[in-house]
């Protein structure tokens, strides 16, 4: 089972002024079906059934709420034309992850019809599964739609022992091959210490493109670069997944797989422009945010200036 709860209010706080100077002042709540066209709207997944089910560390189920926390305490840079919307969040009941991940399609589906932008806060990679499937659904067979996973991993285990937040990408290169659609993955800073040899050659199998994590960092941009043009420039629009456990621990300790040795937010910054720049980007979200893990709000600091990038970004 998979409920659907409105966006609180409460939740959205921080100094006040009587000029929209911050973001929970300039936030609105509301469901899909009330917001502006072309505006963005945020959605939680409060699921971490995937993140149990593939023997990791749980807690990302209360990860919507601490970006939220932090996001709305930023100051608010936008122009009025630009809205934002909180459209509430999708709670796992039950264990039943799959009925939320198709509750999750449903509404990324319902913010297309919008031409709004859906930028979805998790919740356990599984929430990438849900999010791909409700942009394909939308687009329908004729175009494509290229990942950008931004991780340490592929998340392309096979779903032999049931799906996990290991196994999205795998399930979606299944359905791709069954539908007859391409199946375009780009995976940006994949490490060898956090991928074992039969996940780099399912990798090789499903011709996914990917950096490691050696070669994903600010002295390397103008590679970086090069890779993620070319990627775009084969795909009609571009989904944006980001595994928070792919940076590393020094600035996202709240994550179940935390390491020292992941990337740095100044090359996922630069990254993020160029994906805007193409104006391709279909829909994005944060994946493994895990407050209980976190120190002095780290993690949800990072997760929420990611967020407060690419929205004041998309706007200018
Ligand atoms: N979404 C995360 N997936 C990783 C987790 C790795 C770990 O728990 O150490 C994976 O399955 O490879
Ligand atoms: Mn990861
Ligand atoms: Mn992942």
């Amino acid at each position: 089972m998979a409920i659907y709860k409105k966006a609180n209010p409460k939740i959205w706080s921080g100094r006040t002024s009587d000029q929209r100077l911050y973001m929970h002042e300039k936030i609105k709540c509301g469901p899909i079906e009330s917001i502006s066209p072309h505006s963005i709207a945020l959605l939680g997944y409060e699921c971490d059934e995937g993140v149990k089910r593939n023997q990791g560390r749980v807690g990302a189920v209360d990860g919507p709420n601490a970006i939220r926390a932090q996001l709305g305490k930023m100051p608010n840079h936008l122009d009025s034309k630009t809205e934002v919307y909180d459209c509430g969040t999708i709670q796992c009941i039950k264990g039943d992850m799959e009925v939320t991940q198709n509750k999750l399609s449903q509404m990324v589906s319902k913010s297309l019809t919008k031409n709004a932008l859906p930028i979805i806060l998790g919740g356990g990679h599984d929430i990438a599964y849900g999010h791909y499937n409700g942009l394909a659904d939308h687009i329908g067979k004729r175009k494509t739609i290229g990942i950008i996973n931004f991780d340490a991993h592929f998340d392309l285990r096979s779903v032999e022992n049931g799906p996990n937040s290991g196994t999205p990408f795998y399930q979606i290169a299944q359905d791709c091959n069954a539908n007859g659609t391409p199946f375009k993955y780009l995976c940006l800073g994949i490490r060898p210490d956090s991928n074992d040899k039969n996940l780099f050659e399912t990798a090789i199998d499903l011709e996914v493109e990917f950096l490691r994590n050696t070669e994903f960092n600010i002295q390397k941009l103008k590679t970086v670069s090069r890779v993620i043009k070319k990627f775009i420039s084969g795909v009609n629009h571009v989904y944006v997944t980001i595994d928070l456990d792919g940076f590393s621990s020094a600035y996202a300790p709240g994550v179940s797989a935390a390491s020292p040795m992941g990337f740095s937010p100044d090359i996922v910054l630069r990254s993020l422009g160029t994906i805007i720049k193409s104006k391709k980007l279909l829909g994005m979200d944060i994946a493994e945010m895990n407050p209980t893990y976190d120190i002095d709000d780290q993690t949800a600091k990072l997760a929420a200036s990611l967020i407060h990038f690419v929205i004041h970004r998309i706007s200018e």
